[in-house]
């Protein structure tokens, strides 16, 4: 389970660029849960999945993730539990290794690396079949440079090498949005699969109301840093694209009167 309660992250704080990213986030996810995480642009999506993974400690509140309160662990030790797929295929995987190396890194999460890049011989077969389960011809190429990769071959890579320790926790941040569209239903379509076959926990960030209607058990709508909405059960079930149309417009009116409220005290106190 990952509970977290009362987070808070603010940016340059005290100077003219103060961002509030973060302004106070109560959510706690069940085990198994599969939950989509959609907002407008700087509403806080990204921060709040990088308070989860580490990136930075937040400066208040606690993250509580599979029974350890992880809120001062550094990334790497927080690494041994959470999977993460980011935007970039560039991103999460070392270019210049071959296929096989990448995934002996993978097998060594959050492990100290004095152990040698080699895959363990009998992790060799396992690994070649689950390749070959994407159907992209890869795992005949376990010599090949990740790096030689187009952006698809490698978000389906990456994301099973995220997967193949069975993390406590998923993270996907936008990781179809830089993909063709054919390459990101392929790797939207493995992640389900993956997702649902070993019961992953997952935030899973997204800007396509598509996928935020068909997949997961849950959405939750981030606005300036808050969790506006939260829906789940029976009523993610129903929903459809244009309920969530509806939702965000209330976001933009929402912006609108506070952006027209400011401009009015702008007018008073001048
Ligand atoms: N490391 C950082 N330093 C300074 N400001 C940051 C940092 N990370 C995020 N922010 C700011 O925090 C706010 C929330 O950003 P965040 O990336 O979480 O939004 P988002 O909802 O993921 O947006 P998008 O959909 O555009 O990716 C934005 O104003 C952003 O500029």
């Amino acid at each position: 389970m990952l509970a977290l309660s009362g987070i808070r992250k603010t940016f340059h704080t005290g100077t003219v660029n103060e961002v509030r990213a973060l302004r106070g986030v109560d959510l706690t996810i069940e085990p198994g849960s599969f939950v989509i995480v959609l907002g407008m642009n700087g509403s806080g999506k990204s921060t709040l999945l990088n308070a989860v993974a580490g990136s930075f400690y937040v400066d208040e509140g606690s993250i509580e993730l599979a029974g350890h309160d992880v809120t001062k662990w550094p990334e790497h030790k927080r690494a041994r539990l959470i999977g993460r797929v980011f935007q970039n295929p560039f991103s999460g995987t070392a270019p210049t290794m071959s296929i096989a190396e990448n995934f002996a890194l993978a097998c060594r999460r959050g492990q100290s690396r004095g152990l040698g890049w080699a895959l363990a011989p009998n992790l060799m077969q396992p690994l070649r079949e689950r390749i070959a389960t994407l159907k992209m011809g890869l795992e005949d190429r376990l010599d090949n440079a990740i790096g030689s990769l187009s952006g698809g071959q490698r978000q389906a890579l990456t994301l099973l090498m995220a997967t193949w320790l069975k993390p406590e926790l998923l993270l996907l941040d936008e990781h179809t949005a830089a993909l063709d569209p054919k390459s990101a239903d392929q790797v939207i379509q493995l992640s389900d699969e993956v997702i649902q076959r070993d019961k992953l926990t997952t935030l899973m960030v997204t800007h396509s109301m598509q996928q935020a209607v068909s997949l997961g058990d849950r959405i939750i709508m981030m606005h300036r840093g808050q969790v506006l909405h939260d829906i789940r059960g029976a009523e993610k079930k129903r929903l459809r694209p244009e309920d969530l149309l509806d939702r965000f417009d209330e976001v933009r009116r929402r912006e609108l009167l506070d952006e027209s409220a400011a401009a009015i005290l702008n007018e008073l106190y001048i």
